[in-house]
């Protein structure tokens, strides 16, 4: 059964959407979604993304990362999902539900990501701390902040996020069990007090040009920590977001969004 997609990203962090509002596709298994994410042998992405019909919103998305783990939350496919719809919506994810309009300039999408929670059960971790200066370390990288924003996030501030080895260090924190359900780790540098640099080793993913989720959590972080003010910019390696903890508690990213390509995928050769 051959399927169609869109190929998109945000900021370079890229995405396969399936559009199920109308066509009801097949089961999305680990082995389907793992061998569509290779970037070897299959289309290649950081998460695929399935936009759905929903009894509480007026659509669901449904974000699965590259190692076939679905997950709560998705900044740059929320943007995503806005241009494809162009219109104002509301969206049912696995962390809340969050809202999605064009923002201006044609491929700009503002998205309130909802209400971020700093209790250490809901990160969640393994046991109750201080999730505002956590009294833990892995090598260079300590004393972090820990967010939920719809999905678990661990920043570290830092004078030179270039210089952390994410790639050795996201990898064995993302899987240290004070982690039950794994985690994002940000490392992030305070450039100004409404400019913030950021690099992420997303949980199920590994680094990505950028996270948006990652972006709204480091951002609150800083705000808690009052090293920046409530509006901020996030420069990300693939390019820079807006983030504002508003006033009502809830976060707005702001950001633009992409199409790649269109084509279709054979469910049945991986299946
Ligand atoms: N790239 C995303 C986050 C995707 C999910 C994340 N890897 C997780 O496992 O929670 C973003 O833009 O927020």
């Amino acid at each position: 059964m051959r399927v169609p997609f869109t190929k998109m990203h945000g900021l370079g962090n890229d995405f396969v959407v399936f559009d199920a509002r109308e066509a009801v596709l097949p089961p999305l298994t680990r082995s389907v979604a793992t061998a569509l994410a290779d970037r070897r042998t299959g289309i290649g992405c950081d998460q695929i993304v399935l936009i759905e019909a929903s009894v509480i919103a007026d659509w669901k998305m449904r974000i699965i990362n590259a190692d076939g783990s679905e997950v709560e939350a998705c900044g740059n496919a929320a943007r995503a999902v806005g241009l494809l719809l162009k219109a104002a919506a509301t969206l049912e994810t696995l962390g809340g539900v969050i809202s999605i309009r064009p923002d201006g300039e044609a491929n700009e999408i503002a998205v309130n990501m909802g209400t971020p929670s700093f209790d250490w059960c809901a990160i969640p971790l393994a046991y109750a701390m201080d999730t505002l200066a956590m009294p833990v370390a892995w090598d260079s990288l300590d004393r972090p902040v820990a967010v939920n924003v719809g999905n678990p996030h661990l920043v570290f501030f830092v004078a030179d996020a270039e210089a952390v080895p994410l790639h050795e260090l996201g990898p064995q924190i993302e899987n240290d069990p004070l982690f039950p359900q794994r985690v994002n780790v940000n490392v992030a540098a305070v450039d100004a007090r409404d400019a913030i640099t950021l690099r992420v080793w997303e949980r199920g993913a590994g680094l990505t040009r950028a996270c948006g989720t990652g972006a709204c959590a480091t951002a609150v972080a800083a705000m808690r920590l009052g090293l920046v003010d409530r509006k901020t910019s996030v420069s990300l390696p693939g390019g820079v977001l807006a983030i504002e903890w508003a006033d009502d508690d809830t976060i707005m990213m702001r950001g633009p969004a992409a199409i790649s390509f269109t084509g279709s995928f054979d469910w049945g050769d991986y299946a």
